[in-house]
Formats: structure tokens, C-alpha cells, sequence
């Protein structure tokens, strides 16, 4: 049985990143994915404004649309306050199984819920199955076709309060065209772009963030 992308990355990270040590874990994928073989992980670049956009939330519950191996859900994690959580959802089961072991070995396993299933499955449930309040911020980082339908379904669902923050990766590559036109023309969230570049490479992309206003 020959090994996924993931399970080396993985493999890498166990060998080469110190143990409870997050940073290591981020600086340790990133020169993997940078050197040996591309993934899809936020990267050290949008990684930068995705932590600036945590400090300055400081969210109690925060939730992230694709886990993948976990890099994002460990880079939002290591800044979450005590008592502070992060819920994580992946569709795929090899990812998140990934994505798991990736965590525990980061040491933020305490601050990580990882739900299995796709956002629209899972969204609807975070009230009742998750004790979910509100989300004061929201990474999404998920099919790029899905970012407006489960913003539509955020707020449907209450989870957004006035303040609540969305964060968008891929903006402009793969691109989400449709989600753009949806935030930029919708009075109830005030937009701020983030031109940056796609993780390890030198092809332009963006981040977008966008503030519920209630
Ligand atoms: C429906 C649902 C879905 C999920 C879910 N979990 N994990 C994901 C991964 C989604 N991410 C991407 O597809 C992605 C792609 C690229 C890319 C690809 C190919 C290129 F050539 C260039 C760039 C770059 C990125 O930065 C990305 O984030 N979705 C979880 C729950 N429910
Ligand atoms: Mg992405």
C-alpha cells in the first residue's frame, strides 16, 4: 500500500518537528511542502495574516472549514487564549485522520475539536451537538464553492453575532468569485482584502476578511 502526500508530510513531521512544540510543527511542513512536495496548507505567508487576524479577534470558539493535515487548525490553536477552542471540520477521512496525529503531536489537542463530515452537514448541528453559542471567528479554507452557501448557513443557523469574523483563504486562487460578489455587495458584512500569494509559490492570491455587522 504506497503512501499518500499526507501520510509523508506526516512522517516528516514526527522525525523532524520537536514534539509539543507548534512552531516546530509549522516551520517543519512548511519546508517540506516548500522543498519536496506542494500541499494545500494556509503556508508561512497567509499563515502571517491568518495570526494577525487571530490576535485581533482573540476568539473564545473559533471554527475552521477544512482541516486538511492540520496545519491551520494548529497554527489558530497555539494562539487561542486558556479556556479558548478551536472546532475543525474535514470531509475526508484520511485527512482528518492525518490531521489528528498532526495535532496531538503539536500539543494543542486540548484547544482542537476535529469534526468529521461535510460543512453543510455539520454546521446545522454546532448549536445542539456542539453546545455552540456564537463563533467569534471563522477560518474558511473549504471548497472554494462552498464559502457562500455555509456563510448563508452560519447565518441561518445564529452562529454569527455582531463582531463575528470570517476569514477567507483562496480568494484569488483557486478563486471564489461567486463568494466576493456575495460578501462585497452584502451591507450586513464590512470587507478588507489581503493580496498575498499562494502557499510556496509565486502565483498571486488573497485573503479576505469580512465582519458581521448584525
Ligand atoms: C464540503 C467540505 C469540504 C471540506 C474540505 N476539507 N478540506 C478541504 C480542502 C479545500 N482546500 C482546497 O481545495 C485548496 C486548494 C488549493 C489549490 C489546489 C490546486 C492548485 F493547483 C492550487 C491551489 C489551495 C488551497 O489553499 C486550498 O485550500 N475541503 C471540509 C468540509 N466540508
Ligand atoms: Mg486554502
Amino acid at each position: 500500500m504506497n503512501q499518500t502526500k499526507e501520510q509523508r508530510i506526516l512522517n516528516f513531521v514526527l522525525q523532524n518537528a520537536v514534539r509539543g512544540d507548534p512552531c516546530s510543527v509549522l516551520d517543519t511542513i512548511d519546508k517540506y511542502c516548500s522543498q519536496k512536495e506542494w500541499a494545500m496548507n494556509v503556508g508561512d505567508e497567509k499563515g502571517l495574516i491568518l495570526d494577525k487576524t487571530v490576535e485581533e479577534v482573540n476568539p473564545s470558539v473559533a471554527l475552521e472549514l477544512g482541516t486538511y493535515c492540520g496545519y491551520s487548525a494548529v497554527r489558530i490553536a497555539r494562539l487561542l487564549k486558556a479556556g479558548a477552542y478551536l472546532l475543525t471540520v474535514e470531509f475526508n477521512p484520511e485527512f482528518a485522520a492525518i490531521a489528528k496525529q498532526m495535532i496531538e503531536f503539536a500539543g494543542v489537542q486540548d484547544k482542537v475539536k476535529l469534526l468529521e463530515g461535510p460543512s453543510e452537514e455539520i454546521i446545522p448541528q454546532l448549536k445542539k451537538k456542539y453546545e455552540v453559542d456564537t463563533l467569534d471567528f471563522v477560518f474558511l479554507d473549504h471548497w472554494k464553492d462552498r464559502y457562500t452557501p455555509d456563510t448563508i448557513l452560519l447565518q441561518e443557523c445564529n452562529l454569527l453575532r455582531k463582531g463575528s469574523v470570517l476569514l477567507a483563504d483562496n480568494i484569488i486562487f483557486p478563486g471564489a468569485p461567486e463568494f466576493l460578489n456575495y460578501i462585497r455587495n452584502n451591507p450586513h458584512f464590512q470587507c478588507t482584502n489581503y493580496p498575498s500569494h499562494l502557499e510556496y509559490m509565486k502565483v498571486g492570491d488573497a485573503m479576505e476578511k469580512a465582519v458581521f455587522l448584525g
